[in-house]
């Protein structure tokens, strides 16, 4: 036990949270844990295709095969998780108190987010451990009050769902699944999943929401210092979604232990107020706290000058952690409100998603790049979401792949590689962001290498060089940001591409004899 790499503290501050028993180096396990409980989060259309209950699996659900007990979707009549009590196993019984089955409103009727509640109910009876620990949960009922949006959409969606179309049918059989089934331990059940659930992506595409009993316990950082990741195809079957808490970065004994909770390419105003909003704390940690974001002017904009007098200062908040705060210029007197900025930036942030979502092509995203470059600080985060995109699009078709333009992706790459090591040096958050920066740098490089001088002679083995060992130095870190990403599905096929493409650059680099 001397050993043990962590241990529990609490403060009026931050309730709970782990500091590091001894000095922790990257690649230290501080928390391997199975989970209490977990169940399907709503799919995102939900019309089209539902997780089977047993599995998760993306069903359709006009066609497909219902649960011959209780009606809802599932991928197939023998589905293991159909029996399995940590799946649909016991929820079974309750669900079929309602055996009929609807083609009509299926999102309405089926109502998937309501089944990891249920289930959490359900331990009371089945794991009465579970349970205690479970109730140990900060559930934040003195900000979830009626009126409330947190409170009212549980209510709505869950509790009053649960309650009218399941518990209250099951009368004198409800004391045999669970002894207390009321509305405000519903609340308190959904308050516990708001504040502390995580969630895991399957390899079908569905997602999960889970309780971990000791990772939940883990403080917040918009700098974090540990990633964790979730067993999904385990030896032994119960140790389905374990949980493998690694350190990222080093942490000295009596450091706190962070993970982060909100997105790590959002500004600041936009982490705070999400972790407001849903976490109900104040973020004040170390880079909430720098006007600059640790030097990467994320959230950085451009100062218009007054009237007649243009001014090419930036606007920086002069104390980020007050929601009140005014936007002063580095150069001039202009000073804009929180609230004005706050407007701006998430207009801008709807334009950009648009143009995103509809997958925009080259032109489309350059001409909005160009726009909002005349408001924002070029390393604003709005800015980088559209060169994430353009780089992944230039140098893909030949009317993308001239030598400027390959110029322009290595330039961008090489920015926006700076920036993301800063915001997240352990790769704990935005791994495949990097892995596909540096693999796109690697790629451009090579494609130059291969390119004619402007005078049209090829280029010499001393010209290429120095490409190719920049490629190599690039692919070799892509390689290396997808390393606690085994068991992703996203980072395993861009593993899988990134492979080939060390090959194909061994490969030219023995055609032309050159050694890197
Ligand atoms: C997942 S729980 C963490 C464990 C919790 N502290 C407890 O005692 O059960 C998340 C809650 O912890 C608190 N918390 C976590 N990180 C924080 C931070 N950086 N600053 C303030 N409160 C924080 C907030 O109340 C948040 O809603």
């Amino acid at each position: 036990m001397e050993d043990f790499p962590i241990q529990v503290r609490t403060s009026e501050d931050l309730g709970r949270y782990i500091v590091a028993a001894r000095d922790l180096s990257p690649g230290d396990v501080v928390i391997s844990e199975r989970p209490l409980v977990f169940g399907p989060k709503a799919m995102p259309d939900p019309e089209a295709s539902m997780p089977c209950v047993g599995c998760y699996k993306p069903v359709f659900t006009d066609i497909g095969e219902r649960c011959s007990k209780c009606g809802w979707p599932v991928c197939s009549g023998n589905c293991p998780g159909l029996t399995d009590p940590r799946h649909h196993g016991v929820e079974c019984d309750i669900l079929s108190v309602r055996p009929e089955c609807v083609l009509d409103n299926m999102s309405d009727y089926y109502r998937h987010d309501a089944l990891l509640p249920l289930r959490c109910l359900l331990l009371q009876k089945t794991d009465p451990e579970k349970w205690k620990k479970l109730l140990e949960m900060q559930s934040h009922m003195e900000s979830r009050t009626p009126g409330t949006q947190a409170y009212d959409e549980a209510d709505e969606f869950i509790v009053e769902y649960l309650m009218n179309n399941f518990i209250s049918k099951l009368e004198g059989d409800l004391k045999k699944y669970t002894p207390e089934a009321s509305s405000e331990l519903l609340h308190r059940i959904c308050g516990i999943m708001d504040t502390n659930a995580l969630e895991i992506r399957l390899q079908e595409g569905a997602e999960l929401l889970a309780l971990y009993a000791n990772t939940c316990l883990i403080e917040h950082s918009c700098l974090p210092n540990t990633k964790h990741t979730f067993l999904q195809s385990p030896k032994d079957r119960n140790d389905l979604y374990t949980i493998t808490v690694k350190v990222v970065i080093p942490i000295a004994k009596d450091e706190h232990i962070a993970t982060m909770y909100s997105h790590a390419l959002w500004g600041t105003q936009a982490r705070r107020q999400h972790l407001k909003d849903t976490k109900y704390f104040s973020c004040k940690c170390q880079r909430c706290s720098d006007p600059t974001e640790l030097g990467t002017y994320l959230s950085a904009m451009k100062c218009l000058g007054e009237e007649k007098t243009p001014c090419d200062g930036i606007h920086l908040p002069e104390d980020p952690l007050n929601e009140e705060t005014d936007w002063a210029c580095s150069k001039c007197s202009v000073k804009i409100s929180n609230s004005q900025v706050n407007m701006i930036i998430s207009q801008m942030g709807d334009e950009v998603d648009n143009v995103l979502m509809m997958g925009g092509n080259a032109i489309m995203l350059e001409n909005l790049l160009c726009r909002l470059s005349m408001f924002l600080h070029p390393n604003h985060y709005h800015l980088y979401s559209i060169k994430h995109s353009l780089i992944q699009l230039y140098g893909r078709q030949p009317a993308l792949s001239s030598v400027e333009i390959l110029d322009r992706k290595i330039k961008m790459c090489k920015e926006l590689i700076a920036i993301t090591k800063i915001l997240d040096p352990g790769n704990a958050r935005l791994s495949l962001y990097s892995s596909v920066l540096q693999h796109e740098l690697h790629s451009a490089l090579v494609m130059k290498s291969k390119k004619a001088n402007p005078d049209g002679t090829p280029k010499s083995l001393e010209e290429i060089k120095p490409l190719l060992i920049q490629a190599k130095a690039a692919i070799e870190d892509a390689i290396s940001c997808l390393k606690d990403d085994d068991e992703e599905t996203s980072g395993q096929k861009l593993s899988v591409v990134i492979e080939e493409s060390k090959k194909d650059l061994e490969k030219y680099c023995k055609e032309k004899n050159i050694v890197l």
